[in-house]
Parts: C-alpha cells; sequence; structure tokens
C-alpha cells in the first residue's frame, strides 16, 4: 500500500482525504493530513493522524499538495527533496518558484489535470512541434480578488457590471498575476509549448455561474479546442468542484498496474 499525506483540507484537498479514507484509491491508504493547524485538521477529520505541513518525517510515500499559493515553495521543495513524491495541485507554484521544480528527480512531482479538461490532446499536439496553444478563462466575478495589478488597470471588481478581460498576455505572466485562478494556464503551459508562448486571456463576469477554460491548441497534424464548463466549489467558489476529482482520478493513475500515460 502507498501511504499518502494530504496537505491542506480545502475545496481540493479535503474530497481527496475523504476519498482515500473510504477506500477510493486502490493501492493507496490515507496515511496523514495536514491544515493550517493541527487543530483544524482533527476537526476536519478526527481519525487521522494530523501534524504540521512542515513535519516531513510525519509523512507517507506519497503528498498530495493542496496548499494556498503562497505555502507552495517552502512546503515543497523540502519534500522533494527528501525523495518523497508529491501531486501538486498549486501547478503555478512551479512555474512561480523555479528552484522547486529543479528538486525534482529525488522525488518525483506530478501534475494533475486539474479543473482543466483536453491535456491529453495538448501534449500530443505539442509533440508534433509548431503547436500554438493559447487558454481563455472565465469565471464569476466572485472568484476573484481585487489585487494592486486591477487597481493599476483601473478594474474595481466590487464595482463590474459586464463582462470585462483583466488579462490578455503570456502564461507565465498570468499565473504570476494570479496565483490563485490560473494553475489551469499552468498546466496547459507544462503539458504543451511552455509558459513564454501559451497565451492567456481572463474574463470576469458578474453574470457567470460557473467556471469556464477553453483551450485551443493548434499544430500540424490537428487543431481543437477544449472547452470545460465547471460548477465552482461551493466553499470556496475560485476553485472548480473538478478539481479535487482530477486529484482522485491522478492517484488512482500512479496507483494502478495499467495506467495512462
Ligand atoms: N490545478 C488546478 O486546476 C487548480 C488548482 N488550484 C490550486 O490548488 C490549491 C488548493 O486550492 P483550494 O483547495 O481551492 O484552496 P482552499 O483555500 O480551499 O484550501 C487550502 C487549505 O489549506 C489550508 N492551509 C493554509 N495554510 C496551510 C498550511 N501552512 N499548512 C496546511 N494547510 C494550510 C487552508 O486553511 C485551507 O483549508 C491552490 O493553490 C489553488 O490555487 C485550485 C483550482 C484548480
Ligand atoms: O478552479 C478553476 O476553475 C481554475 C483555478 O482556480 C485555477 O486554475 O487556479
Amino acid at each position: 500500500m502507498i501511504r499518502v499525506t494530504v496537505l491542506g483540507l480545502g475545496a481540493a484537498g479535503l474530497p481527496v482525504a475523504l476519498a482515500l479514507q473510504a477506500g477510493q484509491v486502490p493501492g493507496m491508504m490515507l496515511h496523514s493530513v495536514a491544515a493550517s493547524t493541527i487543530g483544524r485538521a482533527q476537526a476536519k477529520l478526527p481519525d487521522v493522524s494530523a501534524h504540521l505541513a512542515q513535519d516531513i518525517d510525519a509523512m507517507g510515500d506519497l503528498v498530495v499538495e493542496c496548499l494556498p499559493p503562497a505555502a507552495f515553495a517552502a512546503v515543497v521543495g523540502p519534500i522533494v527533496q527528501s525523495g518523497r513524491d508529491v501531486l501538486v495541485a498549486s501547478v503555478g507554484g512551479l512555474l512561480n518558484a523555479p528552484e522547486v521544480a529543479a528538486y525534482a528527480g529525488q522525488g518525483r512531482i506530478f501534475l494533475p489535470s486539474g479543473a482543466l479538461g483536453g491535456l491529453d490532446g495538448v501534449r500530443a499536439i505539442a509533440a508534433s512541434g509548431n503547436a500554438q496553444m493559447r487558454l481563455a478563462s472565465e469565471k464569476p466575478v466572485a472568484g476573484f480578488e481585487q489585487s494592486a495589478y486591477l487597481t493599476a488597470k483601473g478594474i474595481v471588481l466590487a464595482d463590474l457590471t459586464t463582462r470585462t478581460c483583466l488579462f490578455s498576455g503570456p502564461a507565465r505572466e498570468g499565473v504570476r498575476l494570479f496565483p490563485k485562478n490560473v494553475n489551469v494556464v499552468a498546466a496547459l503551459s507544462l503539458a504543451g509549448i511552455g509558459a513564454d508562448d501559451t497565451q492567456l486571456e481572463l474574463w470576469a463576469d458578474p453574470d457567470a455561474t460557473t467556471n469556464q477554460h477553453k483551450v485551443t491548441a493548434i499544430g500540424p497534424a490537428a487543431h481543437f479546442e477544449a472547452l470545460t464548463i465547471n460548477l465552482p466549489d461551493p466553499q470556496n467558489p475560485r476553485t472548480s468542484a473538478l478539481t479535487g476529482f482530477s486529484l482522485i482520478a491522478a492517484l488512482r493513475n500512479i496507483a494502478a498496474p495499467i495506467r495512462f500515460a
């Protein structure tokens, strides 16, 4: 049995821990969890060993990272360095903190598709060479936070009455400016043609009720568009409910003798 630790018990992490606890991932078991405090972890999952996200010795063989993006680099780097494998929800962290990626090889870093469909085709089109890729993402206004960048652009989220483009440009810049919103474009970039060549458009819509992500991938062998229409997580509208399920699917794939690659 692979012993799994889940870090962060919010919209993405809690369903993963519950699925592991319920035996829904063959070959894996829930070893331990970490929330912002031990007490909060125990309140959510009373029967599971709880520790802090810094306590590497208490962790199992494989760690599922579901932390706020700001916690990513300090926590994940040392875990990978310890030789443990990590399945990462905060995929943008790999772009914003490249030193973490440099540890890969000591432990492995697994990336989920998260709130996005179509990465299988993206990888194939990227392999065919000469590809162009872009993502258009749209969320309800409540899915974003006011930031210095938006204020400097004259955008006040609380005042928006029409669908508004918050950002248009290279994925790398979008991930830096919106770390809580576009892990999906980080995943698209890493699966495809890289964060400097992948383009991002980010929209806020006061009338939207879903998080929508449209991938457009164009290559010499194929063109495709993949539209994912996600329901937001009821507790955390920034995050699509699909994210946790994608992590569960990724764990099943990692544990399986026959796996997608
Ligand atoms: N790959 C993808 O497609 C997606 C990735 N994400 C990313 O996944 C990550 C997790 O997202 P959510 O679950 O929605 O966030 P969340 O905010 O719902 O949950 C994070 C949890 O971590 C806890 N936490 C904070 N500091 C901690 C610490 N030091 N140690 C342990 N726990 C701590 C918080 O109390 C909270 O419960 C975020 O980085 C988010 O941006 C979100 C949506 C899609
Ligand atoms: O959950 C979503 O729809 C996308 C998201 O927040 C992210 O990629 O960070």
